[in-house]
């Protein structure tokens, strides 16, 4: 296979707090190709979003810390870029969706001066720049997200669009100058579950017609199984099982995964399962060893004192976990 086009390599994320330093990423691996579709599912709290935000450097300034890591975009480490080739591959190589569409748009301004402005700054030609130019590509943009009247859209403040046509709007404005890559977090997860399956598919749509590489963040298994070719599941800042999509749920291995999968409510009835007990813990003070031994019912006396590396067992299938 082709080099990755974006590849994290032991990523650390601290955040300064009151109370020290709270270790949230503790060696994040993570990687994906052109054309794949790829998960990071962990339960709220484990460091998702913050993997993510250190991708586009949107971390908060001055309270978050990367002490050690690489992301890698296409071989150049983004934590080293200069702001002309940050900003080169923030207009032109990655892009981001967010939970929440109506915070990502501004109130005080029309669809299409927001829209224009993305297109505007995207580093285009001068003969591309051209006002109808930028005025063709958001209605073309538009049409893409199955918005009907986008001339009228274009007129319209966020205000007056539904959660769901908001939502689309954003995917419009990620997607309108070429990417390569879009991450999406949590898109829809405002929405009610039949809108919010609509912008999922819309997306996974998108995506393949355009040969686009996804990033989808969800705490939801089933969320990610439907989107994604491959999964990895994250718990309390670090990569605990990766592998495709239907081998993780084929064969799933770590206690974790177990413990998400079994909270995946059932559609036969029986509701929701048992789950994992106990939460996410403090990162002041993390648990020494894998993060995940206090919570783990297979827990024994190295699992407390020696952090598990993620071992290959095969085809991509990685696993950290000494038991298994
Ligand atoms: N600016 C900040 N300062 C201190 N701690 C932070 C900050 N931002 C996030 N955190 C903490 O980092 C941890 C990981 O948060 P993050 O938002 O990355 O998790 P997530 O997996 O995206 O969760 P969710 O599913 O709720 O979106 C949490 O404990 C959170 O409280
Ligand atoms: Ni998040």
């Amino acid at each position: 296979m082709s080099n990755p086009v974006l590849e994290i390599k032991n990523l650390h994320v601290w955040y300064r707090t009151y109370g020290g330093y709270s270790r949230v990423l503790d060696g994040v691996n993570l990687h994906v190709y052109k054309g794949e579709k790829v998960g990071l599912v962990g339960e709220a709290g484990c460091g998702k979003t913050t993997t993510m935000r250190s991708v586009l450097r949107i971390l908060p300034e001055g309270q978050a810390h990367i002490p050690e890591g690489q992301i890698l975009y296409h071989g150049n480490d983004i934590l080293k870029m200069k702001p002309r080739e940050l900003q080169q591959v923030r207009t032109r190589g990655i892009s981001m969706i967010f939970q929440e569409p109506a915070a990502a748009l501004n109130p005080v301004f029309t669809v299409g001066t927001q829209m224009f402005d993305v297109i505007k700054y995207s580093g285009l030609s001068k003969e591309e720049s051209r006002k109808d130019n930028i005025k063709r590509l958001a209605i073309q943009a538009i049409k893409e997200v199955y918005i009907p009247d986008p001339e009228r859209i274009l007129n319209c403040y966020p205000n007056q669009l539904s959660g769901g046509m908001k939502q689309r709007i954003c995917i419009a404005m990620a997607i309108v100058t070429a990417r390569e890559l879009l991450i999406a977090d949590e898109p829809g997860t405002s929405l009610d579950v039949t809108i919010q399956d609509q912008v999922h598919r819309l997306l996974r749509g998108l995506v393949e017609k355009k040969g686009m590489s996804l990033i989808m963040i969800t705490h939801s298994l089933g969320v990610a199984r439907e989107l994604t070719d491959r999964i990895y599941v994250m718990y309390a800042g670090n990569i605990v099982e990766v592998a495709r999509t239907s081998v993780l749920f084929a064969n799933p291995l770590h206690p974790y995964t177990l413990g998400l999968l079994s909270s995946v409510p059932r559609l036969t009835g029986g509701g929701v399962a048992e789950g994992i007990y106990g939460r996410i813990p403090d990162y002041l003070r993390p648990p020494g060893g894998c993060r995940f031994h206090p919570r783990c019912p297979r827990a024994v006396q190295r699992c407390r004192e020696e952090k598990p590396l993620l071992r290959d067992l095969g085809d991509g299938h990685q696993v950290a976990c000494f038991q298994v």
